[in-house]
């Protein structure tokens, strides 16, 4: 079976701009009620999303779901958001595999949720909520990669952008229900493939595979590997990427969030501040004392 992995290429926190979650995409201010929509969204159970953090500082995120083919409860929602909050304080972190439980990835938002969150202002406030959600888990300071087996469908399609395996597909069904992307996954699309692309798939609701994806852009690498052991291949794929100290591997990240979110200007700046935060830091002087030759 072959692993199409996609790197969600590092998105950092512009730590001047973006420090605390008080900088998230929506708040009060923008006529969010948190409290309401989770008051709502617990009223669907099932489901849960398990959060794993190795000592060797890489995490695993479980969406599990499986007898509804890995679908978001609301109270999946709400779990999510839960273990981004963790993960935002965990220091030692370096990396986060994002993958569903038994060899499918998610299909989307549980249909009698969505059934059940009936006006257009509650399916906006669920929209933010998982908008505000997916946008920190993307600027977590972890290198991750979201992992897919089996079926990643509507709004699991937009949860990290895509990481496919040979059997796998990729479908924004979006427009087959009435709806178009609403947890961000449009706005992500075109950053990652081009609106060209990305209107094509909303538009024809496309089927993508593996040889897609990759000709899109959308798999970053591929490993083949049997079934029972594609998480072990996705850590050793992401092990390439987190060597070293946790807090250099949370600078390097940081550093290109920034850059991809802010203005030129502002992200020079915020490269000097995370600059500063490890001149000088054990991982350099601990170099410098080896004399380190970059073979
Ligand atoms: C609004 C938008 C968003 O949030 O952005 C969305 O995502 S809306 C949701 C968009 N996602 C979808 O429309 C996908 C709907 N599901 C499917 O197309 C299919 O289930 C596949 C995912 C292709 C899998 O088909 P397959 O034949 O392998 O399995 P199946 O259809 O028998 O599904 C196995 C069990 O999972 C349940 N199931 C599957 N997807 C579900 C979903 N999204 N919500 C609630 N239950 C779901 C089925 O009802 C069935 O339960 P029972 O055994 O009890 O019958």
């Amino acid at each position: 079976m072959g692993i199409f992995l996609w790197r969600r290429t590092i998105s950092t926190l512009n730590i001047r701009w973006l420090h605390c979650r008080c900088l998230t995409l929506y708040n009060s201010s923008h006529g969010y009620d948190e409290v309401k929509i989770k008051e709502k969204l617990s009223r669907f159970k099932g489901g849960s999303i398990n959060l794993s953090k190795m000592d060797n500082g890489i995490a695993e995120l479980c969406i599990n779901n499986p007898a509804r083919m890995n679908a978001f409860t609301g109270t999946m929602m709400i779990e999510l958001e839960e273990r981004i909050s963790d993960l935002e304080s965990w220091h030692d972190g370096k990396g986060l595999i994002v993958y569903g439980a038994e060899n499918t990835f998610c299909s989307g938002s549980d249909l009698n949720a969505v059934k059940a969150i009936s006006t257009p202002q509650e399916g906006m406030m669920m929209c933010m909520l998982m908008q505000n959600t997916l946008t920190r888990l993307q600027r977590l300071p972890l290198i991750s990669l979201a992992f897919i087996q089996g079926k990643a469908l509507g709004g699991g399609a937009e949860l990290p952008q895509l990481v496919i395996s040979d059997e796998s597909e990729v479908r924004f069904v979006h427009k087959q229900m009435g709806l178009v992307p609403g947890w961000g996954g449009a706005a992500r699309l075109i950053e990652i493939i081009g609106s060209r692309h990305a209107l094509k798939l909303l538009s024809g609701s496309l089927r993508v595979n593996p040889v897609h994806a990759l000709e899109l852009g959308l798999a970053d690498d591929i490993i083949s590997t049997g079934v029972d052991d594609s998480l072990l291949e996705a850590h050793k794929w992401i092990m390439q990427y987190t060597k070293g100290s946790a807090d250099v591997n949370q600078a390097v990240k940081k550093v290109i969030t920034s850059g991809r979110e802010n203005i030129l200007a502002d992200a020079l700046r915020a490269e000097k501040e995370i600059f500063g935060n490890v001149w000088g830091g054990p991982a350099n002087l601990q170099a410098l004392a080896k004399g380190t030759k970059h073979k």
